[in-house]
């Protein structure tokens, strides 16, 4: 499917019905597999990727014997405590044979709705995705308070989708796609392929979860469009049981497309634009004529490197008089930027004793 083989930067919600066995309590260990194997060929491809996995209160729920009825608060709290420490691991062991460094990010809605913590957990997860990690993103079952918590996944891959600049947001369900009622109960119900607009019937249309492990179900999936799409990143609802889902779906498996409402790229320059510069690096007349012809920035044309940053951390594009000339994400921490800046290309893996990507701030990463 053309949405996921074109997407540069893929955040995949997996619900908790596709990790964890409904009835014995335990992950499902060959999907988890096969899912690693997915994502090693997206990232192959040069394309980021980002989980958001629910499962750590139905694997933890499975460990304390706690049975399939609904737990209060604290029981389901503590289902998360344990389930999360299994659920992480069980991630990093699935992706470590692909030699894919896996990280634990667990958030809550007031790291989003506060600007500097929102702004914090951005800069965190562009830097772990600059040096290649999959971010493992679950919400902070333990700490969270009703009053404070998303409660599904859904909602808070799409937060993570327009936070990180994603261009698609893909989120993997027991069920192909969107429908006209629940397919679970409605034999007539017909998916939809496309979804241009969330209307009111639309809305309608969407019923609650499907099995006693999810939360969501069709409603918080909508709400999830409706903030993906907002963002400037397209969102599929896709089938996720079978082995090998994303593979799937790039070869053509159903699913329901929602588009993303402005221009992804437009969007990803305005994300990186709003960004606070860690760093100044300073551009001869040469690169910014190249810049402002569309050129990603190469260490050949850089002239300076001010502040200390990381890879993947916001900086600003300075021309030669010190004018701003807009800012981009460095693929280079601060000290490599300055240890190759004015040099060939094919210089900078001597310099730097390994392989290079030779491009400093790809045009994608640029706003100008
Ligand atoms: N209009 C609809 N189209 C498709 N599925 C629906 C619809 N309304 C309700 N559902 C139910 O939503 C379920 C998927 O959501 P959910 O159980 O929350 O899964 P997940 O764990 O993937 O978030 C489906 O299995 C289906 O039973
Ligand atoms: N944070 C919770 C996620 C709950 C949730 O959204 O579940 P699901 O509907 O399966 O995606 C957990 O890890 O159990």
């Amino acid at each position: 499917m053309a949405p996921l083989s074109d997407a540069k930067r893929i955040v995949v919600k997996i619900g908790s019905a596709l990790l964890v066995d409904r009835d014995t309590g335990r992950l499902r260990g060959n999907w988890l597999k096969s899912l690693a194997d997915d994502v090693a060929s997206l990232k192959a491809r040069g394309a980021d990727v980002v989980l958001v996995s629910s499962g750590s209160i139905a694997l933890g729920r499975g460990v304390l014997g706690l049975g399939g009825a609904e737990l209060a608060l604290e029981q389901a709290q503590a289902a998360a405590a344990v389930g999360q420490i299994r659920l992480a691991r069980a991630y990093e062991d699935a992706l470590a044979p692909h030699g894919i460094t896996a990280a634990q990010v667990l958030v809550t809605l007031e790291d989003t709705a506060d600007r500097r913590r929102y702004l914090n957990s951005r800069a965190t997860l562009a830097t772990l995705i600059g040096l290649g990690v999959v971010p493992i993103v679950n919400e902070n079952d333990t700490i969270a308070t009703d009053e404070i918590r998303y409660g599904d996944n859904d909602r808070l891959a799409a937060q993570v989708a327009v936070t990180v600049g994603a261009d698609l947001l893909v989120l993997l369900s027991d069920v192909d796609g969107f429908y006209s009622g629940n397919p679970a109960t409605d034999p007539q119900a017909r998916r939809f392929d496309v979804i241009e607009r969330i209307t009111p019937e639309i809305e309608a249309m969407a019923g609650d979860a499907g099995s006693g492990l999810s939360k969501g179900g069709m409603k918080t999936k909508l709400m999830a469009a409706q903030v993906a799409t907002a963002g400037g990143c397209a969102m599929v609802i896709a089938q996720g049981s079978p082995l090998n889902p994303l593979k799937a779906l790039e070869n053509g498996a159903s699913s329901t497309l929602f588009p993303a409402q402005i221009d992804p790229r437009a969007a990803r320059k305005r994300w990186i634009a709003a960004m606070k510069p860690r760093g100044d690096i300073t551009v001869d007349a040469g690169a910014a004529r190249a810049l402002a012809n569309g050129k990603s920035l190469l260490p050949a044309g850089i002239t300076g490197v001010d502040g200390e940053f990381g890879r993947g951390d916001p900086v600003a594009i300075l021309a030669p008089d010190g004018r701003k000339l807009g800012q981009g994400l460095s693929r280079y921490t601060s000290a490599e930027a300055d240890a190759i800046r004015g040099r060939k290309s094919s210089e900078i893996e001597t310099i730097l004793g390994y392989p290079g990507r030779a491009v400093l701030i790809h045009r994608d990463d640029m706003a100008l």
